[in-house]
């Protein structure tokens, strides 16, 4: 299929050990830019597949490019992709980890997965009122009776989030518990997450509206000399469907799918995510608490207040909430810094 949008779109991948995957994508993605972020030894040399398109960036490289506000990209830990995000200037990112491959659907059919999360990205999303007919701008589907006209226009969809065949995305109980469970189940179906509700976003499989949502899209302080690990895309998840419901967005999940191949150490993984299990008891009612003002109108003003009450809400739980509510505003720093409209000198931009 041509590629559509391939000027739109950069593909941001987080890396600590081997681009060989990309093989897999070579047909879906070649005609798209990757920025790669090489975690770990900046000194190990990742070697990208020939023919891509791309720009890597390394750790010494954030430092430089950073400064002090480096501080704020996590190191040892996905988190890091986040810089991709940052120094990224398209409208559209997806993001993807190097241990998922291309699925099949039921019929035996390759899945394009980057395909689909532009046609999410490109379609309205539905968060007032439930379709239960799913994707009403699905071909062949639409807005069952009863679903009132004067919201069938939809609204902007900034986040679709796709999910993933064998290895499921578990926390490491589940892990350890259950270590044969595979996902066998291809549900063919893209639902719109309604307004006012929470989810557990997994960036293995994960596109977004940059220019909507890039800004709330931080995945926070995480791994190497912080007491979290793995809950990075599930704080910049949560982060990021408040400022969508508080601005009028739209959250999707379902298709695509891809097949993600290996499990993590589910000891090393307990170990990361610890004290994640029992602070997503307070996380996750804070979250389902934050009211954000009228006056916040884009999403680096909702992300700044919601630093403020994450400080407030979250400080007394432990003291790294605190580190990472100021983290939270150092990246919009750096985030305004790379995407300030250029500033206007004497007339000329
Ligand atoms: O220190 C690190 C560890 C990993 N990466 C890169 O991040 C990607 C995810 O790594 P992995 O596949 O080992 O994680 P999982 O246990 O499968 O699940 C995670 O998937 C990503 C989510 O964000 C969350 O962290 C978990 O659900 C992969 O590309 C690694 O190379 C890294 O850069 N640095
Ligand atoms: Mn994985």
């Amino acid at each position: 299929m041509a590629p559509t949008l391939n000027g739109e779109v950069d593909i941001v991948i987080p890396t600590i050990r081997s681009l060989n995957f990309l093989e897999d994508w070579r047909p879906f993605f070649e005609p798209y830019h990757l920025i790669i972020i090489q975690d770990g030894d900046p000194t190990k040399e990742i070697k990208v597949p020939e023919g891509f398109d791309y720009e890597l960036y390394n750790r010494n490289d954030i430092n430089r490019i950073l400064g002090p506000k480096a501080n704020c990209i996590s190191f040892k830990d996905g988190a890091c992709r986040c810089f991709g995000f940052l120094v990224s200037k398209k409208k559209f990112i997806y993001t993807i980890d190097d241990d998922c491959f291309v699925a099949k659907d039921p019929s035996g059919k390759e899945i394009d997965a980057l395909a689909k999360h532009l046609e999410n990205l490109t379609k309205p999303s539905t968060p007032y009122y439930f379709n239960t007919l799913y994707d009403p701008y699905r071909e062949g589907a639409d807005f069952v009776r009863g679903y009132p006209f004067s919201l069938r226009a939809g609204v902007p969809t900034a986040v679709s989030h796709g999910l993933w065949l064998n290895i499921p995305d578990y926390d490491a109980p589940t892990q350890l518990v259950k270590p044969l469970d595979r996902n066998t189940r291809y549900v063919d179906a893209v639902l719109t997450i309604p307004k006012g509700t929470l989810y557990p976003m997994c960036a293995m499989n994960l596109a977004f509206n940059r220019e909507l949502i890039g800004a709330a899209m931080y995945f926070g302080i995480m791994g190497d000399g912080q007491p979290l690990g793995r809950y990075d895309d599930m704080w910049a998840g949560w982060c990021t469907k408040v400022v969508c419901d508080h601005l009028g967005y739209g959250v999707k999940t379902g298709l695509p799918y891809l097949w993600h191949s290996k499990a993590s150490n589910p000891f090393v993984n307990l170990k990361k995510e610890y004290n994640g299990l029992f602070w997503q008891e307070e996380m996750i009612p804070f979250f389902q608490s934050v009211i954000l003002p009228k006056k916040c109108t884009n999403a680096e003003e909702c992300y700044l207040e919601l630093a403020k009450q994450a400080k407030e809400k979250l400080g007394p739980v432990d003291p790294y909430f605190n580190n990472l509510a100021d983290a939270m505003v150092t990246w919009i720093e750096a985030w305004e810094e790379f995407n300030a409209p250029a500033k206007v000198k004497n007339g000329t931009a």
